[in-house]
This record gives structure tokens, sequence and C-alpha cells, in this order.
């Protein structure tokens, strides 16, 4: 299994490059995401006006595109944004915020996974469920599943998309085929505050950038730092408010020594 001080070294490798994230994100996160992306030492920008697509991302490190507001304008944008990447042979990261949750979702989502594979698609249990149309039961964009639930869906997406997969929840699961690992950091406190989940994407995207090619080990580093960061916030947090305060100066301060204490790793059969 990956050493800790590996995934640190990942975490210094987007410290010190600063990568730009391109994100096609909703209207809810914006702010935070931006946020999180400045804390962690990358650089955000949203963006998705179609004449601007191939350029933004031809200077960017790595794409990000989450369909939680979903409109026709956007999704051309990311169409675009999708087929650049590919083009460029860059990254880029799909959260498939509410999959399951309308047809139009559904519909959008094939549509864009068939214009490129992902590098690595970060959803929460139901999305990954029903991308592997194992379940169409979701709550709008809060999972009604476990990711334990959702592993053989996962490992199916990973199949069939060849790529990485990671479904979010109290452990957060990183599957490639018949690899998984297990991250087992964070807090309940964190389904508290929107958006988080679309953090965690932004962020897996910063550390794809920086990868080379090495998207499953950036996708555990990216999710035990959030984890971690979480579990640090949580321990000064009154409630959601001031949880996302302190989130933000966790994954800004965090330390070797924090992340390497803490970090709860575990490696899973197939499924
Ligand atoms: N019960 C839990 N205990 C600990 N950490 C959790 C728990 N549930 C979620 N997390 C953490 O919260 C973060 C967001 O994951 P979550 O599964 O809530 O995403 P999401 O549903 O896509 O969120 P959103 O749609 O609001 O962006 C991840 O870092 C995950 O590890
Ligand atoms: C609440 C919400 N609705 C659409 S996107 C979003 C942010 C969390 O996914
Ligand atoms: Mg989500």
């Amino acid at each position: 299994m990956v050493q800790p001080k590996q995934l640190w070294h990942r975490v210094l490798a987007v410290r010190n490059a600063g990568p730009l994230v391109h994100n096609i994100t909703n209207y809810v996160v914006m702010n935070n995401t931006a946020n999180a992306l400045l804390a962690v030492g990358a650089s955000p920008v949203m963006a998705h006006a179609h004449e601007e697509m191939n350029d933004m991302v031809s200077i960017a490190g790595a794409l990000v595109v989450n369909i939680g507001t979903l409109d026709a304008y956007w999704v051309e944008s990311m169409q675009k944004a999708i087929l650049q990447a590919k083009n460029l042979q860059k990254p880029w990261v799909l959260d498939p915020v509410g999959a399951g949750a309308s047809a139009y979702r559904n519909t959008v989502l094939i549509q864009l996974l068939h214009t490129h594979t992902p590098s690595v698609i970060r959803g929460n249990a139901s999305e990954i469920m029903s991308l592997a149309h194992t379940s169409a039961a979701t709550k709008g964009v809060d999972s009604v599943h476990t990711s334990e639930q959702a592993l053989r869906a996962a490992a199916a997406v990973s199949n069939t998309f060849d790529c990485v997969v990671c479904v979010s929840g109290e452990t957060d699961f990183i599957v490639y085929k018949d690899t998984i690992t297990g991250v087992s950091n964070g807090s309940p406190l964190m389904t508290r505050v929107t958006g988080l989940g679309c953090t965690a994407s932004a962020i897996t995207g910063a550390f794809c950038a920086v990868a080379e090619g090495h998207y499953t080990e950036a996708t555990i580093a990216a999710m035990a730092l959030m984890g971690i960061a979480g579990e640090l916030a949580a321990e000064k947090a009154a409630g959601p408010g001031t949880l996302q305060l302190h989130f933000l100066d966790a994954l800004y301060n965090i330390t070797e020594e924090d992340f390497v204490a803490r970090i709860k790793l575990s490696a899973h059969d197939a499924v």
C-alpha cells in the first residue's frame, strides 16, 4: 500500500507547483471551491464562456467539471473544455453531482463521459451507484447510501470508463480496477456544509495536475488531505459555520506531522 510520506510529498508538490485548475462548477460552491484551491496552494479559475474554453484549458494544469447546476449552455461549455483536455492530454475530473436525480442529469453525464474518459470520477455513494445503474435512489445532491454499498458500482464504473473512481463517505474508497484503497478520515459535520464533495473533486484536480499520470495516488492524497483537514477543523468548530472557516485554515496550515499521524489508510480486496 502507498506510504503516508509519499502522499505527503504530493501535498508538497501542489504547494510548490501552484497548478492552475479550471473549474466549470455550480453556483452554490464556486466561492468555497476557489478558496479551498487557494488554501492548498493551487490557483483556481471558474469559467464557462464558450469563447474561452480552449484558451482556459490550454493554460490550466487540470480541468474539473461539476454538473451541480446544469443548463444547456454550460453543457456545451463542458463538452468544449473536455475536448480540449483530450486534445492537449490534460487530466480532467468529473463530479457527477445529483446523478440519478433527473433524467437530464443522466443524459448529460452519458454525453460527457463519451466525449472523453475522465482521469477521475469523484462522487458520493448514490451518485456512483446511479452511474453504474445499480440504484436510482438519491436525495438530490445528498447520498442515501454508504460508500461501502457503492464499492461494486465503483469498480464497475472504473472498468467501464478505465478511470479512477472515488466514492466519498465516512470512508472514502479510491478504486482503480481491482485496487481499492480506503481513507477513513473526516468528520460527520462535513456533511452539514454544502459542497465539501465539490471541494474534494476540485482538490483532486489540483493533485492530478501535478501527478504525471499517477491519478490513483493523487486521488488518495487529495482525499486524505480533505479528511484530515475536516478532522482538525471539527475539533475547533462549534457547528457548520465555523467548520467551514476552520477547514480552510486547516488545509492551509496542515503539517507533515498532522498528516502522517492522522492518516487512516486501508487496502481492500476486489468486490
Ligand atoms: N460520515 C462521514 N464521516 C467522515 N467524513 C465524511 C462523512 N461523510 C462525508 N465525509 C467527508 O466529507 C467530504 C465530502 O463527502 P460527501 O460524501 O459528503 O460528498 P458529497 O455528497 O458529494 O457532497 P456535496 O454534494 O455537498 O459536495 C469527503 O471528504 C468525505 O470524506
Ligand atoms: C445544494 C446544491 N444544489 C446543486 S449543486 C449543490 C451543491 C452541493 O453539491
Ligand atoms: Mg457531491
